[in-house]
């Protein structure tokens, strides 16, 4: 059993894990109705989730500034139109400082394991820091998380400096060195443009080309910065107009002849305009229908590898041996550093193999087919249990801002209802959950992700199934979780909560 020393917030109504947006924007949430009754666990040391975790050299969202801020606390003083990480981080933890959540976060506090007690119908946390105890668990603890490596023979016997670009090594000097980096994604063409500027030779290892549309960036002018301070209408306008145009960038996706040509077009027209070399252009050609992978905004990758000091491997890293990288191609490289930039572990949560629900089931166990959850934020088996940005829930066209907040609306939602009817427990039947399931599943089959064909981290590698992404447009989701319907929720066995 481990020690656990006093802590007010042992025994809560609500046990929140992940200080990442999801899990900041619900304690703001539950702090503005005036709940005290709530921790939350980070296993890290500071708040900020994804943007704690990237720090690599260009790190900056790919949807608008304004639409990436919680609507309930917008921000005037994004500096431009695509916010650097840094920016993005400072925002969260000025968040968490000044929405008063400091007492309620307790850092280096891992979920190790959450078990539901039939008995009284509690759930109990296991942290390295002792037990904590909550009438309900959300788990907050997002799905870009866990980075993952590429089986890539003798990567670990590099005799170089190797890390992922989600575990950054700033202590390394990178200037002068001859670098590679693995990967093409989103990661990957933030960090070429930086790395470009001061290797002395750069390698990036490119599987597979992805599409790039401009990225149309821009510094906001002191002027808009004073206008949206004075002006919070001018923030809802320009967001409800950035809104629409992102989702309705979600057509492609679906399809939509004319949508897909015109995504096509402007990512192709991007190439032509950018690179005149019909050899280099033809290995930055994508040979899979757009939308199916992410598609990337970028101004800066293409002419960043253009430079006389960077080389387009068209090929994967096959093999290292010492400090030479091999390409599919056969080409051998010799190299001082290797950054990583191959994503994360997708089509699982990292929380699911700690929850233990009725029975000492695994959420794991219990998504062995697949991750799935009515409305994305409830799963049969696992009473009192909610996830924020869980499966169905990534988008890749709009901001996940938005499908959190439609979430944690629902969770509030449920939380006024339980406080209302004795506490009852909450648990949806497999068959509510299915259901659901199923109408995603054949949202999904209508969309590129399916059809396109291509291998993309959208997928579950065990069946092909689309868990992740929510396919619809991002504003057909917040209608999704809008009505909470407590009959859904009424499953199981039923119980009042502790005096
Ligand atoms: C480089 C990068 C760029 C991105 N750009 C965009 C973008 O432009 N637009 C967009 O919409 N989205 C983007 N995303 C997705 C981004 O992850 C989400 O937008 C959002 O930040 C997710 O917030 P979250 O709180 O759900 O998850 P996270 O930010 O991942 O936070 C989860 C938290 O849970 C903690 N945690 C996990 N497991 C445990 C455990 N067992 N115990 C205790 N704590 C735990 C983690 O340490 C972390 O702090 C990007 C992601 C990355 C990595």
């Amino acid at each position: 059993m481990p020690t656990s020393t006093p802590d007010a917030l042992r025994d809560v109504s609500v046990i929140i894990v992940g200080a990442g947006f999801s899990g900041l924007g619900l304690g703001i949430q539950l702090r503005r109705r005036g709940e005290t009754s709530f921790v939350i666990l980070e296993r890290a040391d500071d708040v900020g989730g994804s943007w704690r975790d990237n720090t690599y050299p260009g790190v900056a969202c790919d949807v608008p500034s304004p639409l990436y801020s919680y609507s309930f606390r917008t921000n005037p003083d994004w500096s431009r139109m695509f916010s650097p990480g840094q920016e993005i981080w400072d925002y969260l933890r000025a968040a968490a400082r000044e929405e008063g959540l400091g007492p309620h976060l307790r850092f280096g506090a891992e979920m190790l394991e959450a078990r539901w007690n039939e008995n009284d119908h509690r759930w109990t946390v296991r942290t390295p820091q002792g037990e904590f105890y909550g009438d309900v668990l959300v788990a907050a603890t997002g799905h870009l998380t866990d980075i993952k490596l590429p089986e890539v023979p003798g990567l670990e016997t590099f005799t170089g400096e190797l890390f992922h670009s989600a575990r950054w090594n700033h202590d390394f000097p990178l200037a002068g060195k001859r670098i590679g980096v693995v990967g093409t994604g989103a990661s990957a063409i933030q960090i070429v443009p930086q790395l470009a500027e001061i290797a002395d030779q750069l390698v990036v290892f490119q599987r597979s080309a992805p599409y790039i549309q401009p990225r149309r960036d821009r510094v906001f002018s002191e002027a808009e910065k004073n206008l949206f301070r004075r002006d919070q209408r001018t923030v809802e306008e320009m967001r409800e107009m950035l809104f629409w145009y992102n989702d309705s960038r979600f057509a492609a996706r679906r399809l939509i002849d004319d949508y897909l040509a015109e995504a096509s077009w402007q990512a192709l027209s991007h190439l032509d305009k950018q690179v005149s070399d019909p050899e280099l252009r033809a290995k930055l050609t994508p040979d899979y229908t757009i939308g199916c992978k992410r598609i990337l905004l970028s101004d800066d990758y293409y002419p960043a590898i253009q430079r006389p000091n960077v080389h387009l491997e068209a090929a994967a890293l096959e093999r290292v041996e010492g400090s030479t990288a091999f390409s599919a191609a056969g080409e051998a490289f010799e190299l001082d550093v290797l950054v990583v930039a191959t994503g994360f572990e997708t089509y699982d949560l990292p929380s699911s193999y700690r929850i233990f629900g009725r029975g000492g089931n695994a959420l794991a166990d219990h998504w062995s087919n697949g991750m799935q959850a009515y409305k994305s934020i409830a799963t049969a088996g696992f009473p009192n249990l909610f996830l924020l940005n869980g499966p169905g829930t990534s988008l890749g066209h709009n901001s996940v801002i938005y499908m959190i907040e439609a979430q944690i609306d629902h969770l509030l939602a449920a939380l006024d209802w339980r406080s209302a009817h004795d506490g009852r427990v909450l648990e949806v039947s497999s068959e509510i959950e299915n259901a659901f399931a199923k109408r995603l599943d054949e949202g999904a089959a209508e969309t590129v992700i399916i059809r396109g064909g291509c291998s993309s981290w959208y997928l579950d590698p065990r069946n092909g199934r689309a868990t992740l992404s929510w396919p619809d447009f991002a504003h057909r989701f917040r209608d999704e979780c809008a009505p909470f319907d407590p009959a859904a929720y009424d499953h199981g066995e039923q119980s009042a909560a502790r005096a």
